[in-house]
């Protein structure tokens, strides 16, 4: 018997939390952001954003006020390309009655992105609207000082890598692949300590082996070892895929990693999966991919007077803008990402809503990268299981149907899976200290996370 997914009335969870706390106030930072807007806004435009920013004030107090679930109408559906896998949800006899707070989280989640996404889609001038651009832009931009590190580290390291693939140096090449994993990880410039502008030997000394042992000691479970065999065994011909997760420096840290894969010649051409529609506030579309490399060569968005520093921007954006010429970085979205499907759906077996599909393209592929939190709770049904329970039982038939998988997960929800005995007993009690009543919620703080793998093959 299956463990139930959490419910945003799941007393005392973070679940419950997000719903009554959290999305009230995302959707009012929307409608600010859209009133902001709305002031360099006029005519016809101006008077359907207006109609917009209502609907958004609607929307707030349908959540706020723990109201139905309702289905999308059909005319939403039609104009906004909205998947019918909603309405399913909703029209399924073990979800009837459910409201912003007593229903599945993840599909509640998942729902409030698509509803804000339809008032914009239904606006003729505003279809293409991303009501989270100016946030997702004003966080990358404050993170220059990261993304500059992180630029003069890959072109230290650039240099070099052409020589260490040569010489075979795979134990030096196995420790980069740890840090830019680490890197991709984290999505943020935790620890770029270890790639200062050491040299290669520096990175294997002893003192970063201990600033490395540190980095680890949060990462509770970690299979970077099975992921580095899984590519040493295709390598020069590889394919590895990143479902990605937020825009900005997250996805600036994929690119590395991506572009350290190629260049090592490890991995021959890598696909990053991103959202057809604005999703989970920081979540990755097609047009995140483009800004990111124009503000990595744009003076005025990351202004810097070093010059070296300035040309490790440009050389990343322009090596990045050689591999997708090239052919050997490629960005799609399809529109399953935003479904409210679960990842157990990318199987043979779902042939409605592109799961079949993606499965079939993913088996071709030696490593798929599931990053972030969302991700990991899709792979996992976001099912209430003990948290010892198996990786390979937790998500399901994604454990025998031949995709060889790592979730590179921070802990940022309830679900947990994987644990050895004992340690989510250690974890919460050590949390609790500092949160009363809330020892569990370890694993929503984002301060711990899991490095997950699984290959069928
Ligand atoms: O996928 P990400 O960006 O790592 O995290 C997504 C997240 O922030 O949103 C959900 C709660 O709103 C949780 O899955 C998680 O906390
Ligand atoms: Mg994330
Ligand atoms: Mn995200």
């Amino acid at each position: 018997m299956l463990p139930e997914p959490f419910k945003t009335s799941d007393n005392g969870t973070f679940g419950e939390f997000t719903a009554t706390q959290r999305w009230p106030t995302i959707i009012q930072n929307a409608i600010d952001d859209m009133n902001t807007e709305l002031q360099s806004q006029s005519g016809e435009c101006k008077k359907q954003g207006e109609a917009i920013a209502a609907q958004l004030v609607e929307l707030r107090d349908e959540v706020a006020g723990n109201a139905p679930l309702r289905p999308f109408t059909h005319r939403e559906t039609e104009i906004a390309a909205v998947p019918s896998c909603f309405n399913e949800y909703l029209a399924d006899s073990r979800h009837q009655g459910a409201t912003w707070f007593n229903a599945g989280w993840l599909f509640t989640e998942v729902y409030m992105y698509r509803r804000m996404n339809v008032l914009f889609k239904t606006h003729p001038l505003w279809t293409q609207f991303d009501i989270f651009n100016r946030l997702k832009q004003s966080t990358f931009h404050s993170s220059l000082h990261g993304v500059v590190e992180l630029a003069l580290r890959y072109k230290n390291l650039r240099l070099q890598l052409d020589k260490l693939s040569t010489q075979h140096d795979d134990e030096t090449l196995r420790i980069l692949f740890k840090e830019f994993i680490d890197i991709s990880l984290w999505g943020n410039a935790t620890d770029l300590s270890l790639l200062t502008n050491a040299t290669l030997e520096d990175i294997k000394s002893i003192q970063g082996a201990q600033a490395r042992k540190n980095a680890e000691s949060k990462i509770v479970i970690d299979d970077t070892a099975k992921a580095w065999d899984a590519l040493l065994k295709a390598r020069t011909t590889a394919r590895v895929d990143f479902v990605l997760d937020n825009s900005g420096f997250e996805l600036y840290a994929d690119l590395m990693l991506a572009a350290f894969l190629i260049h090592s010649n490890l991995v021959k051409n890598c696909v990053f999966h991103g959202k057809d529609i604005p999703y989970m506030v920081s979540d990755t579309m097609r047009k995140d991919f483009s800004a990111l490399l124009e503000d990595l060569e744009d003076t005025k968005f990351f202004p810097t007077d070093d010059q070296a520093s300035r040309e490790a921007l440009d050389v990343f954006a322009q090596d990045i803008r050689k591999l997708v010429k090239d052919g050997q970085l490629e960005f799609r979205a399809d529109p399953f990402w935003t479904t409210d499907l679960d990842y157990w759906n990318l199987d043979p077996s779902e042939t409605k809503y592109h799961g079949a599909q993606l499965h079939s393209d993913l088996v071709k592929s030696n490593l798929v990268i599931f990053k972030g939190d969302l991700n990991y709770r899709k792979l996992t049904g976001d099912r209430k299981w003990p948290r010892t329970t198996p990786w390979a039982e937790a998500i399901g038939p994604l454990a025998t149907n031949g995709i060889t998988l790592l979730s590179l997960r921070t802990c940022k929800a309830d679900v947990q899976v994987g644990l050895p005995e004992g340690l989510d007993e250690k974890l919460s009690h050590a949390w609790e200290k500092d949160h009363p009543g809330k020892g569990s919620w370890w694993t929503s703080s984002g301060k711990w996370a899991v490095i997950c793998f699984h290959s069928s093959r």
